[in-house]
């Protein structure tokens, strides 16, 4: 049952991760206002989630699912913070209204769905479409509030996928030599479609989404243009320092405090003037010199970290949770992994569990409206941990493969902050004892030292397992991600360039190290 789940997520991705978003009959969009405990706040009746569009072709049915209570939990106080804020500012729209009604936000298209005598065998079967099926009740999954009629035409259980093609000739099968090249070259493979930057724990034969044609060089001149400052302030500063000199104690020690003054970190800067002093010493250097070797020591201490985003699909839904200080990029980071992964055929869940600023639950629903992703958000100062509960069982009800969950990142009151996580973290892992999977903290460039520190904090109240570094676009700090690779050594998964939806790329050292020194343009 396992491998054929895997097999059936990562059938289903396939040709995805290099293409637009299949035109397939996707289940709906469904943002959930839901109800969190927080009886200080507002009086929060159990608010059910409005009837699922129908599919396509199917007589509308009028399922709603009820939102099982959240757990209960012990009181807490309102968010002194916010009643700050309202004393403040009391105009500002810090609630949302209470009668809020659940909105549903349809996907704009859904496409005719396959015809009704040809299940499995003739295409592999859709994601919307195992997803009729898996959103049955299942054992111990659900309370049977939802009963969704399966929709025939379409409908496939894994099982039987898996079985129908397992049962069909395999090129190994076939005896004609040429043929079976031939079947070879036809039959696409069960490859995942996970898109780059992303692996998978799966035990199953997997392989990473082939490369799109064209975006290598693209990205890696964005990533240049994005580390232009950080590059030309350092190479500009070298070819000054090294101009008509022979490398002497004195010079290795300016560049040393230079490197140091760059961000890269001590241990770094020492890596690079040891290197520099065993090859070149007492001889003539030139700027070109140090930027080489620049780039190969940091290469080597990028190396070990940039790692892809490990993904266990098996536990649907993989839950991350993003931490990390206001302003860092968390919520647009999530829209940026929510685009990729829906890209590549996964349902997304997201959770609005910043519900400390209302712009921050608006955020989210944009970007959950743009990935056509699901989304559970709150009121306004609901308790994040109640509303992660909410958003894990939605995730497990509608069959989602992976849960983002947004958090405040409230250094002001780092015991609050620290209280709030710990919730988080214990709320979920009583849903599943290994969740969160992923704690995912963002870190914004521009910040450096800072940035730093922060990684020091939120890894030990949240136990960060990797980070993505954000507005690497236009800034001189960049260096500072070598430090903290060399410090923290916590994996990083992407770095963000942009604001905008594709301006996330997976992490790679080497190119990240060239674009820093400024060589291989
Ligand atoms: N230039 C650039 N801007 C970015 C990048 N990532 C995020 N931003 C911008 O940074 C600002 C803050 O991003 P958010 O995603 O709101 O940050 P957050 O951590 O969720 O902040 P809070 O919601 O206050 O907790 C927004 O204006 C983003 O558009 C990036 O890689 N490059």
């Amino acid at each position: 049952m396992a491998l054929g789940f895997i097999k059936k997520i990562f059938t289903f991705g396939k040709d995805t991760a290099t293409e637009p978003k299949p035109e397939a009959p996707i289940a709906e969009q469904q943002v959930v206002e839901t109800p969190v405990a927080e009886p200080d706040i507002i009086d929060q009746p159990a608010i059910e989630i409005a009837p699922e569009e129908p599919a396509p072709e199917e007589t509308a049915s009028e399922e709603t699912a009820e939102i099982p209570a959240a757990p209960a939990e012990e009181d807490e106080d309102r968010d002194p913070l916010l009643d700050e804020a309202e004393a403040v500012n009391p105009e500002a729209d810090y609630h949302i209204p209470e009668d809020v009604e659940p909105e549903i936000y349809p996907l704009p298209h859904a496409p005719t769905p396959p015809a009704a005598q040809e299940p499995a065998e003739a295409e592999p079967v859709s994601e919307p479409a195992a997803e009729k099926v898996v959103a049955e009740p299942e054992a111990g999954a659900q309370d049977g509030t939802v009963e969704e009629e399966p929709v025939e035409e379409f409908v496939a259980p894994v099982e039987e996928i898996v079985e129908a093609e397992s049962e069909e000739d395999t090129p190994d099968d076939i005896e004609d030599p040429v043929l079976a090249e031939a079947l070879r070259a036809e039959k696409p493979t069960d490859a995942p479609a996970l898109p780059k930057g992303f692996a998978t724990s799966a035990k199953a034969p997997v392989e990473e989404a082939a490369p799109m044609a064209q975006p290598k060089r693209t990205w890696f001149q964005r990533l240049r243009e994005g580390l232009a400052r950080t590059s030309s302030q350092l190479t500009g500063q070298i070819t000054s320092l090294f101009t008509k000199r022979k490398l002497d104690d004195d010079t290795l020690q300016d560049l040393e405090d230079l490197l140091i003054q760059a961000d890269l970190g001590v241990e770094t800067a020492l890596r690079i003037t040891d290197t520099l002093a065993s090859e070149r010493y007492g001889k003539d250097v030139t700027g070109a010199d140090v930027s080489r070797i620049m780039s190969a020591e940091i290469t080597k201490v990028l190396e070990p970290v940039a790692k892809p985003l490990e993904l266990d699909l098996s536990h649907k839904p993989h839950v991350i949770l993003v931490v990390g200080v206001n302003g860092t990029g968390k919520t647009t980071t999530i829209g940026k992994l929510a685009a990729k992964l829906s890209g590549a055929g996964l349902k997304v869940m997201l959770a609005a569990g910043d519900t400390f600023r209302a712009a921050a639950i608006e955020q989210l629903k944009i970007w959950a409206d743009r990935t056509s992703s699901d989304i559970v958000s709150s009121k306004l100062g609901a308790d994040a941990a109640g509303l992660a509960y909410e958003a894990y069982e939605q995730a497990k009800l509608k069959k989602s493969d992976v849960l983002i969950v947004d958090t405040a990142g409230r250094l002001q009151n780092k015991a609050e902050l620290m209280a709030e996580l710990e919730k988080i973290v214990r709320v979920l892992g009583k849903l599943d004892p290994d969740a969160p999977h992923t704690v995912l903290q963002t870190l914004d460039a521009t910040t450096g030292q800072n940035a730093m520190n922060q990684v020091e904090i939120f890894r030990n109240v949240a136990g960060v397992s990797g980070l993505i570094m954000t507005k690497l676009d236009g800034t001189a700090r960049g260096g500072i991600l070598v430090a903290i690779a060399a410090k923290h050594k916590l994996p990083v998964y992407f770095i963000g360039v942009g604001e905008g939806i594709d301006d996330l790329e997976p992490f790679e050292a080497k190119d990240f190290a060239e674009a820093i020194a400024g060589v291989g343009a």
